[in-house]
């Protein structure tokens, strides 16, 4: 991660709902400028995270610290400079977009001009004059978002924006976020299931599982620890021959089938002399190929790793 100071951190963060622990010793660290990706599989903790950044839930212990400082005690202070959109968008439908806007721009007692502004900034300004009945899931997420870039925020937190939408929403709401980012310069933390998401829009990420951060870096170090995951798949006639005669370059071999042999990840020429082998040891190759597990299976495996400590 950067030196440059955190925009968002928690330290030791723990909440329980009643008896029950849900979060285990949280530490987040957001790189101001950054895409935050907040990923979990559903109940990791992820919302009640979000809410106790909001100042919405309290910690049972652990500090939130935003801009440097300490959330229990500069709440409207720093409140004030973090946009959200942590459920559907309560909105008034048989109101227009503009209306719905400028309703909440009159509560907060900003300046008239905001109500264009955000609209035009999350693309809603040719459609603002139509009910928002008639807007898309994905127009109504962006109409929610315009409601939460009202006061200008450094920061927004956003519990999984593209629930729900359909590809081409997802798509706008990727651009829209990346604009934000960078034209904007806004940080941006947002929550998601899915990885595939992440993957494509965020410049850094943590992971939760049963409320504890199982990774937490910039983007390329996830892809790096999916790297080290490489596996040379063997499919032969017998893997248990092939062991048996080529013991020493099969020693890390696993055999997943009667004629196949799984190895960490080789380097080309090791791939080649391990072919020449076996080819000299009258074994037939059927199949000899590199296998990079999906960013899938890599967060499923430090799930795995973290229910096992
Ligand atoms: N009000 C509540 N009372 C008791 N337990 C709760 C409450 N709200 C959430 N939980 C529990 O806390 C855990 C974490 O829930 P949370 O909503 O934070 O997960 P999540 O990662 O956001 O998942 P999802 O994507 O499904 O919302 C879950 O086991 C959930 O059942």
């Amino acid at each position: 991660m950067t030196n440059a100071p955190l925009l968002l951190q928690t330290q030791d963060l723990h909440f329980r709902f009643g008896a029950r622990p849900i979060l285990h010793g949280v530490n987040l660290r957001v790189p101001p400028g950054s895409i935050y990706g907040f990923l979990g599989p559903n109940g990791a903790g992820k919302s009640t995270t979000l809410r106790l950044l909001l100042g919405l839930l309290k910690p049972t212990a652990g500090t939130v610290q935003l801009f440097g400082h300490d959330l229990a005690r500069h709440r409207v202070a720093l409140l004030s400079r973090v946009g959200a959109l942590i459920e559907n968008p309560s909105l008034y439908d048989h109101l227009t977009g503009r209306e719905n806007v400028d309703a909440t721009r009159g509560l907060r007692g900003l300046p008239a001009h905001r109500t264009a502004d955000v609209l035009a900034l999350v693309g809603l300004s040719e459609a603002a004059d139509r009910p928002a009945r008639e807007y898309s899931l994905g127009m109504r997420q962006r109409l929610g978002l315009a409601l939460a870039l009202l006061p200008d925020p450094d920061l927004l937190l956003l519990d999984e924006p593209t629930n729900g939408l359909d590809p081409s929403g997802i798509m706008e709401m990727r651009g829209l976020l990346e604009r934000l980012r960078q034209e904007h310069g806004k940080t941006i933390l947002l929550s998601s299931h899915l990885i595939s998401e992440i993957e494509k829009i965020a410049t850094h990420v943590g992971v939760i599982q049963q409320g504890r951060l199982v990774f937490q870096g910039a983007l390329p170090e996830l892809r790096q620890l999916r790297a080290g995951q490489e596996q040379l798949v063997l499919e032969t006639e017998s893997a248990d021959t092939c062991r048996n005669l080529l013991p020493r370059l099969l020693a890390d071999a696993t055999v997943t089938g009667p004629g196949t042999l799984r190895l960490p990840g080789r380097a080309p020429a090791q791939v080649a002399a391990l072919a020449a082998a076996l080819v000299a040891a009258g074994q037939p190759i059927y199949g000899l190929r590199q296998e990079q597990p999906s960013l899938e299976e890599t967060f499923l495996q430090l799930t795995e790793t973290s229910v096992a400590q």
